[in-house]
C-alpha cells in the first residue's frame, strides 16, 4: 500500500471520492484524472451521465460512496449547504482512516464543521485553491493554493494530495484558517461584492472604453458568473467579510465628502479664477 523505497520520488496514486460535483470539482477532478488519480464521486443533484462521459463511478447513496474505499475525501459543496451534507455522511460506512480536505472559500466554517463531525481517527486538510474554471483555463501555473493542515498523522498521504496542485505549478502558501478568511474577506469578497454592485448598475461595455473601464467590466462578468450562493457564503460564513462592507460604505461616503468639498472651494470666485 505505502510506496516503495525504490519509488520515493514517484507520485503516488491516489482513490479520491468527491463530495459534490459542480463546476468547481469538475474543473478540480479534470486535472487530478490527467495525474491518473482514480475519481469517485457522490453529490445531491444527479451527475451520473457526466461522469459516464468522463469514465468517472457515480454514486447516488452517500453508504455505498463510502464504502467504495477511497484513501482521500475531498468535500466541494457549496459553503451553504456544508453543515447539512456533513451531517448525514454515515460515517460508520467508512472503511479506513481517511484524509477529508475541503475546497470551500471559506475555511474557519467547514474547519469548524468537519472537526465537530468528523470520527477522531480521520485526518483534516482544510484549501482553498485560490483560482476556478475562469482563472485557471490555461493551466494551474503560479495560481495560488492556500493549505491549513488541520489534524494530520499521516503525513505522506497528505503530502501525496498535496503534490497535485505543487506538480501543476501552483504557488503553495499553508497559513491559518482564520488568516485566510480575513486576507479573503479583503480580496475575494470585496472583488464579488464590487461585481456585484456593477451588475446592479447595469455596467455595460461602450465604444470609449478606457483599459481602466475594461477591468471593471471584466470583475462585473465574472463575478455573475459565480452563483449568488458563492456570494452568500463568502459573507454569511466568514466572520471578517460583514466588517468590509461597513469600510466600502464608509469609503464611499468619504468619497462624496472630499468631492462635495472640493466643489464647495471651487465655487469660491477667487479659487475659480486659476
Ligand atoms: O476562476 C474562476 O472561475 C473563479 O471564479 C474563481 C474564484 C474567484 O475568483 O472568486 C471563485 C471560487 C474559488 O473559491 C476561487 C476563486
Amino acid at each position: 500500500m505505502s510506496s516503495s523505497s525504490s519509488s520515493s520520488s514517484q507520485p503516488k496514486t491516489l482513490r479520491i471520492g468527491i463530495i459534490g460535483f459542480g463546476p468547481f470539482a469538475q474543473f478540480l477532478a479534470k486535472t487530478m484524472m490527467k495525474q491518473g488519480h482514480f475519481i469517485r464521486v457522490t453529490s445531491r443533484s444527479d451527475y451520473s451521465e457526466l461522469c459516464t462521459n468522463l469514465g468517472i463511478l457515480f454514486f447516488r447513496d452517500m453508504g455505498a460512496f463510502l464504502e467504495s474505499d477511497n484513501e482521500v475525501i475531498m468535500i466541494s459543496t457549496s459553503i451553504l449547504s456544508l453543515s447539512r451534507v456533513v451531517e448525514s455522511i454515515p460515517f460508520n460506512c467508512l472503511k479506513r482512516p481517511t484524509l477529508f480536505v475541503d475546497v470551500l472559500s471559506v475555511k474557519e466554517h467547514p474547519k469548524d464543521v468537519l472537526l465537530r463531525i468528523m470520527p477522531e481517527e480521520c485526518d483534516l486538510l482544510c484549501t482553498h485553491p485560490m483560482f476556478g474554471p475562469e482563472s485557471g483555463k490555461d493551466g494551474w501555473t503560479d495560481l495560488t493554493f492556500m493549505y491549513d493542515m488541520v489534524r494530520i498523522r499521516d503525513q505522506p498521504l497528505c503530502s501525496s494530495f498535496l503534490h497535485i496542485f505543487s506538480s501543476e505549478g501552483c504557488k503553495m502558501l499553508e497559513m491559518t484558517c482564520e488568516e485566510h478568511d480575513r486576507l479573503a474577506a479583503q480580496s475575494q469578497f470585496l472583488t464579488h461584492t464590487i461585481g456585484r454592485i456593477l451588475s446592479e448598475m447595469e455596467v455595460e461595455p461602450t465604444p470609449i472604453d478606457t483599459k481602466g473601464f475594461q477591468k471593471l467590466v471584466q470583475v462585473k462578468e465574472s463575478a455573475v458568473k459565480d452563483s449568488f450562493d458563492l456570494f452568500s457564503g463568502l459573507f454569511i460564513h466568514n466572520r471578517f467579510a460583514r466588517q468590509q462592507m461597513k469600510n466600502l460604505e464608509v469609503a464611499l461616503e468619504k468619497t462624496k465628502e472630499k468631492l462635495q468639498e472640493r466643489s464647495k472651494e471651487l465655487q469660491d470666485p477667487i479659487i475659480s479664477k486659476f
